[in-house]
């Protein structure tokens, strides 16, 4: 099931001041143009690496779901790990079956790349967010 690592999610109160230290800091030079996704209460940016990518979020609205960890974690954190699978469904009954807990209504929503994604419970993984999402169709995991 597990695939490629797709991306690290971070999650800050200012995706701003988070691309500096990433530019500044690291010398990071490729870095998007930020966006907002409402549906997912989070701005985005990437910040691209050789082999995978940061993903700086911001939370968006009063609903982000990203309000209470920014609420214990006020300069941010590392939020989650995304992993790539090949059947997002497939993965979504194989965890269930196994006693994982899929976040939300456990139907797949679309996330920052444009295919669907999911989320594993922290608690049924060792205290980690898992997103996995699917494998954009052609490229393999
Ligand atoms: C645009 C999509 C984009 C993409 O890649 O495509 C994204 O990745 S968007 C990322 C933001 N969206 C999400 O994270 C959606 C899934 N997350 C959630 O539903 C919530 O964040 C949830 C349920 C994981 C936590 O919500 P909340 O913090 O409001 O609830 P609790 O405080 O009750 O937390 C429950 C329990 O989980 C622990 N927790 C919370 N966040 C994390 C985390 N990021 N990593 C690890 N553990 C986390 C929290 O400490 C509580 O633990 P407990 O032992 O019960 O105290
Ligand atoms: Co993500």
């Amino acid at each position: 099931m597990i695939g490629r690592l797709n991306h690290v999610g971070v999650a800050t109160p200012s995706i701003e001041a988070s691309v500096a230290l990433y530019r500044d800091m690291l010398g990071a030079t490729k870095i998007g143009t930020p966006f907002d996704m409402p549906a997912q209460g989070v701005r985005v940016c990437f910040v691209d690496l050789p082999n995978s990518q940061i993903e700086l979020i911001e939370p968006l609205g009063d609903a982000s779901p990203i309000h209470g960890f920014l609420a214990k974690n006020p300069k941010g954190g590392q939020h989650h790990v995304c992993f790539e699978v090949e059947e997002i469904l497939a993965a979504r009954d194989e965890l269930r079956a196994k006693g994982a807990t899929i976040l939300g209504t456990g139907e797949p929503r679309i996330g920052a790349h444009g295919t669907p994604i999911l989320f594993i419970h922290p608690k049924d993984m060792g205290g980690v967010l898992i997103e996995l999402m699917e494998s954009p169709k052609g490229e393999g995991h």
